[in-house]
């Protein structure tokens, strides 16, 4: 672990020999730091929820393993997000689903749901200087066992229209209380396990599911609406209702936002070269930023080729104001604690190397053909000193630096998390 001393220093040098290719460093610092990433809420708790902390997790995700210490209240969850935000710098979002209001005991139906439910969450947000993201909850539950917006039931389709239209409007109060625009975003997991004979009629419901929740106009300077399309789901091989190409076709014709989710394509299909294309045709997007091992798993994100892939088709063309970047994992297997802390930092240090690169340079040199050097730069430059300008960023916003986060987390689980039972 480095001093400070260490630190000002070896950034001093960073410094300098990042200078030499034409990047400021003290100014990308800047800008890395406004970039606001959206923290789920559900990895502190295996996507469990106040609603109903006993019921299964259902709709074709599953969160494994049993590392002990999980939020059992959202006071718990709160104190537990509170820890991960003194272990990552830079602006943030949290992302709350309907499952995390509080209802006061209250059995409330998704249908009932009201911004009043999520006041805590709200002036939390405010003390900690946080926008809030929200999704409608449409899974672990009775009404969501077969389908749900795309259900053959009406009765059915509309409960879940009403949640949606409830979700929307807290999305709205979230936007008002906290001058931050919130992005509500739809996920369903209506499918199925085997090969359907109609795969036309279920979608045609959801896209008139979808029209009548979004008549409802709300001003985007509180809520943005997205759509979050997925391949397959647990138990849900077949065939899923809300597909791709259903929902480039729904946010394209309705503009709302694209949820692009980093697990939910073929396995060797990339959403970091979906971006540029879906960016032609829409004006902004939402990631679900994730890291898939052979499915949609889930894992924590690390720093990989992938994850850096993403944040360089954001910073190449300046589209961090039209991208929102939103974490989506559920790691059970270790402190839940750490895994936030880790994808959080390793998407900020994506973010940053990224913007490190000499773009308009590397353009150029593209440009003219001269693919050698393109090669060879972009290799080369993987070895310029990132880790120094990471650590001075982390030492300034008074953030552990290095790897010293890691036991200020082993004191939590020791002080608070391993007295949970
Ligand atoms: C819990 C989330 O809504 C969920 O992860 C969704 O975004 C998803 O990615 C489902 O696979
Ligand atoms: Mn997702």
């Amino acid at each position: 672990m480095q001093n400070k001393e260490n630190i000002i220093k070896s950034y001093e040098l960073a410094k300098e020999q990042y200078g030499k290719i034409g990047v400021d460093t003290d100014e990308i610092l800047k800008r890395l730091d406004e970039i606001m990433i959206s923290v789920h809420c559900w990895q502190g708790d295996d996507v469990q929820g106040f609603e109903n902390p006993e019921g299964a997790l259902t709709g074709g995700i599953q969160a494994t393993g049993n590392y002990p210490g999980k939020a059992r209240s959202a006071d718990e969850l709160r104190q537990d997000l509170e820890m991960v935000f003194k272990l990552v710098p830079g602006k943030h979002k949290v992302n709350l689903h309907a499952i995390y209001g509080e209802f006061g005991g209250e059995k409330t139906g998704r249908d009932e749901i009201k911004p009043e439910h999520f006041r805590n969450w709200v002036e939390w947000a405010k003390k900690m200087n946080l926008g809030l993201d929200f999704n409608p909850t449409l899974f672990s539950h009775p009404l969501a066992e077969e389908a749900t917006l795309s259900h053959p039931d009406k009765k059915i389709r509309d409960y879940w229209i009403k949640h949606c239209k409830a979700s929307r409007k807290i999305g709205e109060y979230f936007g008002k209380e906290l001058g931050i625009p919130c992005v509500t975003n739809i996920w369903i997991p209506d499918g199925y396990k085997d090969i359907p004979v109609d795969r036309y009629m279920p979608r045609k419901r959801l896209k008139e599911s979808l029209d009548e929740i979004m008549k409802e106009k709300i001003n985007p300077e509180y809520n943005l609406d997205a759509v979050e399309s997925k391949v397959f789901g647990l138990g849900l091989e077949s065939y899923t209702v809300g597909s791709h190409e259903f929902y480039m076709g729904y946010a394209v014709e309705n503009k709302t936002l694209l949820c692009l989710d980093a697990g939910h394509f073929h396995p060797t299909e990339v959403i970091s070269d979906k971006i540029p294309s879906v960016l032609l045709f829409l004006d902004q997007i939402l990631l679900h930023v994730s890291r898939p091992v052979k499915w949609d798993s889930d894992h924590v994100v690390i720093l990989d080729d992938e994850l850096r892939a993403i944040a360089n088709q954001i910073i190449r063309y300046d589209f961090d104001k039209r991208v929102h970047i939103g974490i989506d994992f559920f790691d059970a297997s270790i402190n839940r604690i750490a895994a936030w802390a880790i994808g959080v930092r390793n998407t900020r240090k994506a973010l940053m190397l990224a913007l490190l690169e000499p773009v308009e340079k590397l353009k150029e040199t593209e440009l003219s053909g001269d693919f050698t050097s393109r090669l060879a730069l972009l290799e080369e430059y993987k070895m310029y000193p990132a880790g120094a300008v990471w650590d001075y960023y982390c030492s300034v916003k008074n953030i552990p630096a290095g790897e010293a986060w890691l036991e200020i987390v082993k004191e939590y689980e020791r002080n608070e998390l391993s007295k949970r039972s």
